[in-house]
């Protein structure tokens, strides 16, 4: 091929510049109980929650969690009930003091800081959204929004000011002397969010914000993040127990069970190529078409094989490279910016399909049979990242 193919790895592309971390996490627990010091560092480190309940009364909520956010990227902790997804969006601002463990933010040991340090990271760096919006009842909106630059002393005039175009932002145009009780749901969690963004944060961590908001106006506020998202680009950690949910928002998605996290990966990874048996039922019902995109399945062309094919962009999924492929004999080329990363053909579309077609359970049975070798099992835990043995070789490898 003339022109050159750029290496195609499996989280290049959402990793970015590995060396910029935002938060970066390393070994946190937390232990409710009298008891705590009982656990971290013991022989019941090991033991499952039940064992530990049991034998000293506390409950594992966080065990062992190890990971890094970038800058600007959305990272999801999804997880059933129970999971730990709250205790640990608490422990990575101290609302919830950790066990054991490290959290640095933008290098900053979090875990060290005195109380006024913590005060002024939470309101200056950090700005948090909550499931039950957290407004002042009897404050107008634009009071509400202005909240957080009032704590910190900002001059009337600008705060307001800030306030106005935030609301305008969440598309509240006109609301700013309304009181809350006076909104919808939907409405009060966009004013939730304009409160968030008005200080600026660095970061934005979401507590499952739109889980008492029903599935239109739901879906609607996931729009209305996703938006905001591509313009400003704010790092942030969303938790939220519906996949879906992850699956729209998540640059990477870590799934959580148990107080651990199982798998993080990029919404591609963990559909395409579930670390173990739990993660593989979690997703059986996800489409993967939806979630599947060209970049996934690139490849070297074949011998003889027609390079003047449609072209499509690698983030294009593969339910829209469909059509193209109907319309075309030759493979669709797979094109970023400049650079043609490999052909997808369909051949490989279709394989995608009949993969999707596995009812779950021959699905689950086929990744435990994978992970049977206990090496794997290892290296998924102690990476903290996908390390699956399904999905397509990278382009190039000859696959
Ligand atoms: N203050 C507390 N004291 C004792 N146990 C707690 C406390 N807070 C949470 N837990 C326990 O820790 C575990 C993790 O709870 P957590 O709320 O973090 O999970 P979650 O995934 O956020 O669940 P949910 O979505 O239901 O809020 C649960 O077993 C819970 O009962």
């Amino acid at each position: 091929m003339s022109t050159p193919v750029a290496p195609v790895t499996e989280t290049a592309a959402a990793r970015g510049d590995a060396d910029e971390v935002t938060f970066s996490v390393r070994n946190l627990w937390k232990v409710f109980g009298g008891n705590a010091d009982k656990v971290v560092g013991t022989e019941l480190e090991k033991a499952d929650r039940d064992r530990v309940k049991e034998e000293t009364g506390c409950t594992v909520a966080v065990r062992d969690v190890s990971f890094d956010v970038r800058p600007g990227e959305v990272f999801v902790v999804m997880g059933l009930s129970g999971s730990g997804k709250s205790t640990l969006i608490r422990c990575l601002t101290r609302l919830i003091e950790p066990t054991a463990g490290q959290v640095l933010l933008d290098g900053e040991d979090i875990g060290t800081a005195t109380p006024q340090r913590l005060r002024e990271l939470r309101r200056h760096k950090m700005a948090m959204v909550f499931q039950h919006f957290g407004l002042l009842p009897n404050r107008r909106i634009i009071d509400n929004v202005a909240y957080g630059l009032e704590v910190r002393g900002t001059p009337r005039a600008e705060r307001y000011e800030r306030a106005r175009e935030m609301i305008g932002m969440v598309g509240l145009g006109g609301y700013e002397n309304a009181r809350p009780g006076e909104l919808s749901g939907g409405m009060q969690q966009r004013v939730g969010l304009a409160r968030a963004l008005a200080v600026d944060p660095e970061v934005l961590l979401f507590d499952e914000p739109f889980s008492a908001l029903d599935p239109l106006i739901r879906r609607d506020m996931q729009n209305e993040v996703s938006r905001l998202q591509r313009e400003l680009r704010k790092t942030s950690v969303f938790i939220t127990h519906d996949l879906q949910e992850a699956l729209r928002l998540g640059d990477r998605i870590a799934i959580m069970r148990d107080g651990e996290i199982v798998q993080v990966g990029t919404p591609e990874e963990v559909v395409g190529r579930p670390a173990n048996a739990y993660v593989a039922d979690f997703t059986s019902d996800v489409a993967r078409t939806t979630v599947l995109t060209a970049r996934w399945l690139v490849r070297e062309p074949y011998p003889d094989e027609r390079t003047d094919g449609p072209v499509t962009a690698p983030g294009t999924v593969l339910a829209e490279v469909l059509p193209m492929l109907a319309a075309s004999t030759a493979p669709v080329r797979v094109v970023e910016g400049d650079t043609l990363l490999g052909y997808v053909g369909r051949d490989d579309v279709l394989r995608a399909i009949a993969e999707d077609q596995l009812d779950g359970a021959a699905a689950v049975a086929a990744i435990e049979e994978a992970s049977d070798d206990p090496s794997e099992e290892r290296a998924v835990h102690s990476s903290g990242d996908t390390v699956g043995t399904r999905g397509p070789a990278p382009a190039g490898s000859g696959a």
